[in-house]
């Protein structure tokens, strides 16, 4: 049974100059105890899907879908159902700690202070409890004694990991969490959360811009361009053999560690991501694309199955992964470019979109439940939502 459930799931903010459709159409599941990483570049929807999934949106902004979370409406939901459900059932770590601590209050209450305001601890055994936290996290319990600018930035993030840990969730939302952070510290600060979900069975959704992090940290991949997913598969598939030649390319530009070879030749990608309010026609990302077809100009592929048998679940939003739209523009004439469509959206020509028996896209489409919260932010959450509410 899924823990968190995305159907179709829009975000529009409006603006002075009209609206900007940041997420579209997304649908996704998670399962207890999966990491799902979230990829894509600067603008593609990623920060504001995640902040859909807690109500944690501004009020230009407008959410439309499901989002289903331990088989509740977390759209649907009442403000102070949505409150406990944030702390107790999920939480997350924003990217940049400093963002996320109040400058002036010591580490331990803000640590503590969930768990107070949720009734799940008493003062003393709330203290009891940040020590247990703090000592998880990697930091001496003399630390809760700290203010935010006694600490580095990697302690602070720490800090951050403790607050998201305090009321047990069930699901972490870590956006960008170690952005922030110099290398070294960003390597341990992403082997702790990877510790940490495992051993506490936790499930992950991971936010980044860099392909090769979420490879090594999730069990699954969604890409996202311009809003919409365009893959979404087992990670090590989307990684090494993506279906799509948006996910081909993020894939080249961030080398694995440890390759030589490619960290000294990264492939970027060329040309910018579309503004959101003048998409191209067809498939957005045709205009970039090294393997688009005349067609793509004017079609816009809907997710498709696209990986190896047994897998599990992996699909693209590409025409290379539809033998019966690419026979049709092949008959008319439709050139691929000389780079190669098989070799950069069909790296294994015996899987995908050519096997006659995989399962239609709307058989993917979980349905399911799931659980969210927010450790840092909430005040103001909560008072968007109030006045939401309210108004
Ligand atoms: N409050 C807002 N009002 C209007 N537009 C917004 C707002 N927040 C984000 N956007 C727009 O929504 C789109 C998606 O932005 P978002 O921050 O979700 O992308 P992202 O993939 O998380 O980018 P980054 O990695 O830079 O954080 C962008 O075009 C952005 O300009």
């Amino acid at each position: 049974m899924n823990l968190l459930s995305l159907e179709d799931v829009s975000v529009t903010y409006t603006i002075a100059s009209g609206e900007v459709p940041a997420v579209r159409d997304v649908s996704l599941t998670l399962d207890p105890g999966e990491a799902l990483g979230i990829a894509g570049e600067s603008g593609s929807g990623k920060s504001t899907l995640a902040m859909a999934l807690l109500r944690l949106l501004p009020r230009d902004a407008r959410v439309e879908g499901r989002i289903v979370l331990d088989g509740e409406d977390i759209l649907a939901m009442k403000w102070g159902r949505l409150r406990a459900v944030r702390w107790a059932e999920a939480s997350i770590v924003f990217q940049g700690a400093q963002h996320g601590l109040n400058p002036v209050r010591r580490i331990g209450e803000q640590i503590a202070e969930p768990l107070l305001v949720h009734g799940l601890a008493q003062p003393a055994q709330a203290r009891t409890r940040v020590a247990e936290l703090l000592e998880q996290v990697g930091l001496p319990a003399w630390r809760s004694r700290s203010y935010p600018h006694e600490l580095s930035g990697g302690q602070r993030q720490r800090v951050m990991i403790a607050m998201a840990l305090a009321c047990s969730p069930r699901l972490i939302i870590a956006d960008e969490p170690t952005t922030a952070l110099d290398v070294m510290v960003q390597a341990q600060v992403l082997s702790l959360i990877k510790d940490l979900i495992a051993s506490h069975g936790i499930s992950l959704i991971m936010i980044s811009h860099d392909l090769s992090v979420l490879a090594d940290m999730c069990d699954r991949l969604a890409v996202m361009y311009a809003g919409r997913v365009v893959e979404n598969g087992p990670s090590h598939e989307v990684f090494h053999a993506a279906r799509h030649p948006y996910s081909g390319a993020l894939a080249a530009a961030f080398p694995t560690v440890g390759d030589p070879v490619s960290r000294m030749a990264p492939k970027g990608l060329g040309g910018d991501p579309p503004d959101p309010m003048d998409l191209p026609s067809g498939c957005s990302f045709h205009p970039r694309c090294p393997v688009a077809l005349d067609l793509c100009s004017s079609l816009d592929v809907e997710l498709w199955p696209a990986g190896r048998e047994g897998e599990g679940p992996h699909t693209a939003a590409c025409v290379h992964v539809r033998p019966d739209l690419k026979a049709g523009a092949d008959e008319l004439g439709s050139p691929a470019t000389e780079t190669g469509a098989d070799e950069l959206a069909s790296p294994d020509a015996e899987t995908g979109g050519d096997d006659p028996a995989a399962p239609s896209p709307d058989s993917e489409r979980g349905q399911g439940r799931g659980e969210v919260v927010a450790a840092a932010s909430l005040e103001t959450a909560a008072r968007d939502e109030r006045a939401k509410e309210t108004s």
